[in-house]
C-alpha cells in the first residue's frame, strides 16, 4: 500500500520540530537567563547564570566552596551563581538573610537543600515552615542549655580522659622515650561521636574503646555526600525520578537496617529506669506537654543531631591542630599557656568553667581555626519570602534562592588582616582596644561559625566545651608536632566540600610532654 505522501513527511517534520525545540529551548532560555531574567544586573560568570550545570559541576566535584571564593574575589561580594540564585560573602548577609529584623519576613529553608525523604518523619533540620520548625527546636533547647552542659560535664570529661589516655597508649607502645606519628583527624572524631552517643542515646559508640569507627558512623559522611548528590538531581527532577527507580534493593535494605538500628539505640534509652542528666533526658521529660516530638521525629532528630554535632567539632579540632603544628610558635605559646594554669588535667582542675575564664590563647586559637576551617563552610541557601526582601541592600524577587559562603567571607583581605594566615592573636582582647593593632580594623562579626537567628546551632555551647577540653588536655599531657617530611603536612585549602568538609589525614608526631616523662 502506498503512505501519502503528507504522511510520509509529516513524521520526519513533526521529529524535525521535536529536535529543533530540544536544541533551541536551553539556547533561548540561556540567552534570556543572561541577558533578561530579573537577577540579570547581579554580577556573575555568564555561564553561571546561563545554566544550572557549572554550579552542578563544581558541587559535584567538591570543589563549590573554592571556586565560589575565586567567583567573590572576581565578581565582588554579591553573586549570581545559578540562573535563579545569588550568594553573598559581605558581614550584613548573617543578618539580612537569617535574622531580618522584620516580623513575618523568615527566610525559609531552600527545599533543595532540605526537604525530607519521601516517607521520612519530619526533623529539626528538615523542618521547613517555621512554627513546626520552632516547636522541634522547644522540644530539644532545654538539653542544649549552659546549665545542661553543667550537668553533662561528667560525661564529656570522661571521654575527653579516655582520649588522652588512648593516646598515651599509643604513644608508649611505639617504645619508652620515642614518639608516634598518627592520623590525628579519627581520634578526634572518635571523641565526639562517642561523647554525642552517650548525650543522645545514653550509650557511646566505643569509637574511642576499640579504636576505630563504629560501622554505622562510618557511613554517615557518605550519606553527607550522597546529599549532596541527591541535591544535585532535585533541580532536574526527571533526573531525581528516574535515578531514585536505579535504587538497588541492597541500599535500600541497608538504609532500612541503619534506621532500624538508630531506632533500637532509642527505645533502649527510652526505656531507661534510672535518670541521667542527657540530652535526651529533656526530649523525654518534656514529651508529655503539647508539641512533644513523635518517635519517628526522636529518631529521624537525633542520628541527625549525631552527624551535625560530632562531625563538625571534629572537623574544628582537626583544622586547628592542622594550623597549630604547622606553627611551632603559636603552638608553643598555647601549650605554655595551658601548663601554666592548671597543676593537673584531671576533672577538678580542668573545668569547663575555667576553661572557658583563664585561657585567652586557647580560646583565640579555637576561633582562628574556626575562621579559617569553618565545619560548615557555606550556610545552604535560603529563600526570599513572599513579596521579595532587601539583602546587603539589593532588593531580589520573592522565591530567590539565598546563600552565605563563610569560608569565603573568612579568607576575605576586605574583613581580615592577612585573612590566609593562622593569627590567633586577631582574636585578643588587646586587638580590639589597641588602635595600633594590625588586627583592629578586622570586621570580626563577619565569621558566625554557628550561624545566626532561629536555626543557628544549638549545640554551640556544647561544640566550644568539647573543643576548648580536648585542645587543653591533650596540648597538657603531649608535645606535639608536625612531621619532619612537609610532604605528610596537609593543606586545609586543598580539601574538598560536599556539604561539609572530607577530611584527609591529618599527620602529627607526639610523645609524653618531655617535663613528665621521668
Ligand atoms: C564546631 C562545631 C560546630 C559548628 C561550627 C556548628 C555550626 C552550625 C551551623 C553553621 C549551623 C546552621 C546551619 C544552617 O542553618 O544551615 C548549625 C546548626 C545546628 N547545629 Fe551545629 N555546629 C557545631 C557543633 C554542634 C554540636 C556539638 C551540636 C549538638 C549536638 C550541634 C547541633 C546543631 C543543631 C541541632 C543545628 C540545627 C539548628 C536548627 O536548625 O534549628 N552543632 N551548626
Amino acid at each position: 500500500m502506498e503512505i501519502p505522501q503528507q504522511q510520509r513527511s509529516g513524521r520526519p517534520s513533526a521529529l524535525r520540530t521535536v529536535l529543533l525545540l530540544l536544541v533551541c529551548y536551553p539556547i533561548v532560555r540561556a540567552i534570556y537567563n543572561v541577558y533578561f531574567h530579573p537577577l540579570s544586573k547581579i554580577p556573575g560568570p555568564r555561564t553561571w547564570a546561563a545554566s544550572r550545570l557549572p554550579f552542578i559541576r563544581s558541587l559535584l566535584k567538591g570543589t563549590i566552596v573554592h571556586d565560589i571564593q575565586k567567583l567573590h574575589r572576581q565578581y565582588g561580594p554579591i553573586l549570581r551563581i545559578a540562573p535563579n540564585e545569588v550568594t553573598f560573602a559581605q558581614p550584613e548577609a548573617w543578618e539580612d538573610i537569617l535574622r531580618p529584623q522584620l516580623q513575618g519576613s523568615q527566610f525559609p529553608k531552600d527545599p533543595i537543600w532540605w526537604s525530607r525523604p519521601p516517607g521520612s518523619a519530619t526533623s529539626l533540620l528538615s523542618a521547613m515552615a517555621p512554627d513546626e520548625h520552632a516547636r522541634i527546636r522547644k522540644a530539644l533547647a532545654p538539653g542544649f542549655t549552659p546549665r545542661a552542659l553543667k550537668s553533662q560535664e561528667p560525661f564529656i570529661q570522661r571521654y575527653v580522659g579516655l582520649l588522652a589516655d588512648r593516646l598515651g597508649e599509643t604513644v608508649l607502645a611505639a617504645g619508652p622515650s620515642s614518639y608516634a606519628e598518627i592520623d590525628i583527624g579519627p581520634w578526634f572524631n572518635f571523641a565526639t561521636f562517642d561523647i554525642f552517643g552517650d548525650l543522645g542515646f545514653g550509650e557511646s559508640f566505643d569509637c574511642l574503646q576499640n579504636s576505630r569507627f563504629h560501622p554505622w558512623i562510618a557511613l554517615l559522611f557518605n550519606s553527607v555526600k550522597a546529599g549532596a548528590f541527591i541535591s544535585a538531581t532535585r533541580f532536574y527532577p526527571a533526573v531525581e525520578y528516574i535515578l531514585r527507580k536505579c535504587i538497588p534493593p541492597s541500599l535500600k535494605k541497608m538504609k532500612q537496617d541503619h534506621h532500624q538500628q538508630i531506632a533500637d539505640k532509642v527505645r533502649r534509652r527510652l526505656n531507661y529506669e534510672m535518670e541521667r542528666p542527657d540530652i535526651m533526658s529533656h526530649v523525654i521529660k518534656d514529651n508529655t506537654s503539647q508539641g512533644g516530638l513523635s518517635i519517628d521525629e526522636i529518631n529521624i532528630t537525633f542520628v541527625i543531631l549525631t552527624t551535625a554535632g560530632s562531625e563538625t567539632t571534629a572537623t574544628a579540632l582537626s583544622g586547628t591542630m592542622n594550623y597549630l603544628v604547622q606553627h611551632p610558635d603559636k603552638l608553643r605559646r598555647l601549650t605554655a599557656e595551658v601548663r601554666k594554669a592548671f597543676k593537673s588535667a584531671s576533672e577538678t582542675d580542668m573545668t569547663l568553667d575555667a576553661l572557658q575564664r583563664n585561657l585567652p590563647y586557647l580560646n583565640a586559637v579555637l576561633s582562628e581555626g574556626l575562621r579559617l576551617c569553618p565545619p560548615v563552610p557555606w550556610i545552604l541557601p535560603r529563600v526570599v519570602p513572599p513579596g521579595g526582601g532587601t539583602v546587603c541592600g539589593v532588593w531580589l524577587p520573592e522565591g530567590t534562592p539565598v546563600s552565605v559562603q563563610a569560608y569565603a567571607m573568612n579568607r576575605d583581605p576586605a574583613y581580615f588582616h592577612r585573612p590566609d594566615d593562622f593569627l590567633p592573636e586577631r582574636w585578643l582582647p588587646v586587638a580590639t582596644a589597641d588602635e595600633k593593632s594590625p588586627f583592629f580594623g578586622d570586621r570580626r562579626e563577619a565569621m558566625q561559625a554557628f550561624s545566626l537567628g532561629a536555626r543557628s546551632c544549638m549545640g554551640q555551647h556544647l561544640a566550644w566545651a568539647e573543643m576548648r577540653l580536648i585542645m587543653a588536655k591533650l596540648l597538657w599531657n603531649f608535645d606535639f608536632a608536625a612531621p619532619e617530611d612537609k610532604g605528610k603536612w596537609l593543606n586545609w585549602e586543598d580539601l574538598r566540600t560536599f556539604l561539609l568538609v572530607e577530611k584527609r589525614p591529618i599527620n602529627v608526631t607526639l610523645k609524653l610532654r618531655s617535663d613528665q616523662e621521668e
